[in-house]
C-alpha cells in the first residue's frame, strides 16, 4: 500500500480512485443499448435469445417455479438458514424505524396542507449471479421494498450454465419472494423496465450488478426510477495511536477481497501505527483465498495518508467521502461529529465492518466513489413516493386569491389568473 505524505501525492491519490468506476467503456455502453432496444421491440424473444447467449441457458420459461426455489433453498445448512433468519430479524427491525407516516396540518383558515406516503406498487430487484452471488443482497434490497409496503416484488437472478447459487435462493425463499426469472444483465433490466410477454414492467428497479447491469440501469432510468448505481467497495479507517493495528488490517482486508477495484484507506495521526499495520497486512494476505484480488486492489486502489492532526484527518474523510467509515479513535463517538460524508459510520473497535455488510441491521447497498456527498443509503425511503395534499376553505381561498392572480399576473399566464378570478365572482368579490 502506498504512503501518502504530501498533498500532492494525495491529490494524484483522489484522481486514481475516482476514475476507477466512473467509466462503463465504449463497447459495454453500446452492447447494452443494443440489447434494451431488442427487448424493447422483441420482448421474450430477445431475452431469451440473450440469456442463451451469455448464460448459455435455454429453457421453456424463464420464470422460476416454486419447486425449482425450494429444491435450491433445501441444499443450504441449518447453520446458514440460522444465521439468516438473525439478519433477517435484525434488518427488519432497523428499516422498521424508517417509515414514514402520511402527515397534514391545518391552518387558523382552516386550510389543509399535507403529504400522502404510498408505496411503489412493484418494484424489480436484480440480484447478481455472474462471479459475485450475494445472498445478504438479497435481504438488503428486498426487506426496505416490503417494509415500505411495495405489493409485488419481481427479482432477476441470472441461472449461469442453468443453475443459480442456493444461498441466494435460500435468501429469496426466507423473505418470502415468489415471482423469480432465471435472467440477468442488461436484458433483464430491459425487461423489467418495458416489461415483455411473461414480466409484467415494475415502476423501480434496484439490486448491484456487473457494468451491464450497471449500465443497463442508467439506460432505463426515466421510463423507470432506479436506486443509487452502487460501484466497487471501500473502506476507509480514521484512526490514531491508540487503534489496534490487527484489527485495522483485518478490516481493510474486508473490502479489499471484494473485488479488484476496491480501495482501502487509512487515514492516521499516528506514525507508529502505520508500521504495525504493514506488519499485520503481509502476514495477513498470505491466508486469504481471494490473495490476488486483495493485492491487486491494495497496490492500485489502496494507501495509508498521513494526517498532521485529527481535523485534518478529518478533512480527509470528508473529500473522500467513503462508502464505509470506521472510527478507531480515542473518542470515536465525539469525533463522529466531524463527519460529513460517508454511506456508514462505524464506531469504536467492536464495530467490524463486516457487521454491517451481514447482520448490523443497516443497510449495506451504499453510495460509492464520493457520492455519500449527496446519496444516502438504500432504506425504505426508496420505495415510497410523495404527494402534496391541498384542500382550501373559502375563508384561505380568499385570503391568498389576490396574491395568486398578482403572481400570475407578473409571470403573463392570464388563465391562472382567470382560474381564480371565476372563484371571486362567484363570491360576490369582483
Ligand atoms: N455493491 C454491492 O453491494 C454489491 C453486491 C453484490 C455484487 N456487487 C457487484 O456486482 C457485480 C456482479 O457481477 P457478475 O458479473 O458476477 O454478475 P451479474 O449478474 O451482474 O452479471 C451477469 C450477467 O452479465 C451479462 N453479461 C456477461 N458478459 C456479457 C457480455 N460480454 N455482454 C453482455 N452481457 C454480458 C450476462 O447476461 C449475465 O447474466 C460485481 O461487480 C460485484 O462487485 C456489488
Ligand atoms: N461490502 C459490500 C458492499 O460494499 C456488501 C457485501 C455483501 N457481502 C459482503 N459484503
Ligand atoms: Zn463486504
Amino acid at each position: 500500500m502506498r504512503i501518502i505524505e504530501d498533498d500532492r501525492d494525495y491529490r494524484e491519490f483522489i484522481k486514481i480512485i475516482r476514475d476507477r468506476s466512473e467509466d462503463f467503456g465504449i463497447d459495454v455502453l453500446e452492447d447494452s443499448k443494443i440489447i434494451i432496444e431488442h427487448v424493447k421491440k422483441s420482448g421474450d424473444f430477445a431475452v431469451e435469445l440473450y440469456t442463451n447467449r451469455y448464460d448459455r441457458f435455454q429453457n421453456n420459461t424463464f420464470k422460476v417455479s416454486q419447486e425449482t426455489i425450494e429444491e435450491y433453498a433445501g441444499k443450504t445448512e441449518r447453520s446458514f438458514l440460522d444465521a439468516l433468519s438473525k439478519s433477517i430479524e435484525r434488518i427488519r427491525h432497523f428499516h422498521e424505524k424508517q417509515v414514514e407516516r402520511s402527515w397534514k396540518f391545518k391552518d387558523a383558515l382552516g386550510v389543509e396542507l399535507g403529504q400522502i406516503i404510498r408505496p411503489l406498487e412493484r418494484v424489480g430487484v436484480y440480484v447478481p449471479g455472474g462471479k459475485a452471488a450475494y445472498p445478504s443482497s438479497v435481504l438488503m434490497n428486498v426487506i426496505p421494498a416490503q417494509i415500505a409496503g411495495v405489493k409485488e416484488i419481481a427479482l432477476c437472478v441470472p441461472f449461469p450454465d442453468g443453475q443459480v447459487n442456493p444461498y441466494v435462493m435460500a435468501a429469496v425463499k426466507a423473505v418470502g419472494v415468489t415471482e423469480v426469472y432465471a435472467i440477468g444483465g442488461a436484458q433483464a433490466i430491459a425487461a423489467m423496465a418495458y416489461g415483455t410477454q411473461t414480466i409484467k414492467k415494475v415502476d423501480k428497479i434496484v439490486g448491484p450488478g456487473n457494468a451491464y447491469v450497471a449500465a443497463a440501469k442508467k439506460m432505463v432510468f426515466g421510463t423507470v426510477d432506479i436506486d443509487i448505481i452502487a460501484g466497487p467497495s471501500e473502506i476507509l479507517i480514521a484512526a490514531d495511536e491508540t487503534a489496534e493495528a490487527a484489527f485495522i488490517a483485518a478490516d481493510l482486508l474486508s473490502q479489499a477481497e471484494h473485488d479488484e477495484n476496491a480501495s482501502s484507506i487509512l487515514v492516521t495521526t499516528s506514525r507508529e501505527l502505520v508500521g504495525k499495520v504493514q506488519a499485520e497486512l503481509t502476514e495477513r494476505i498470505e491466508k486469504l483465498s481471494r490473495k490476488e484480488i486483495v493485492q491487486h486492489s491494495l497496490e492500485n486502489y489502496g494507501a495509508i495518508i498521513m494526517a498532521a492532526d485529527t481535523t485534518e484527518m478529518f478533512d480527509r474523510v470528508n473529500e473522500i467521502a467513503p462508502e464505509h467509515l470506521e472510527i478507531m479513535t480515542k473518542a470515536p463517538e465525539r469525533d463522529v461529529e466531524l463527519v460529513k460524508n460517508a454511506g456508514a459510520v462505524f464506531l469504536g473497535k467492536w464495530s467490524a465492518e463486516p457487521l454491517g455488510d451481514y447482520s448490523a441491521g443497516p443497510n449495506h447497498v451504499l453510495p460509492t466513489n464520493g457520492t455519500a456527498r449527496f446519496f444516502s443509503p438504500l432504506g425504505v425511503y426508496d420505495f415510497i413516493k410523495r404527494t402534496s395534499l391541498i384542500n382550501f376553505t373559502e375563508a384561505g381561498f380568499k385570503d391568498i386569491a389576490s396574491a395568486v392572480e398578482a403572481m400570475a399576473g407578473y409571470e403573463g399566464l392570464d388563465a391562472h389568473a382567470e382560474s381564480v378570478a371565476v372563484r371571486k365572482r362567484a363570491l360576490g368579490e369582483i
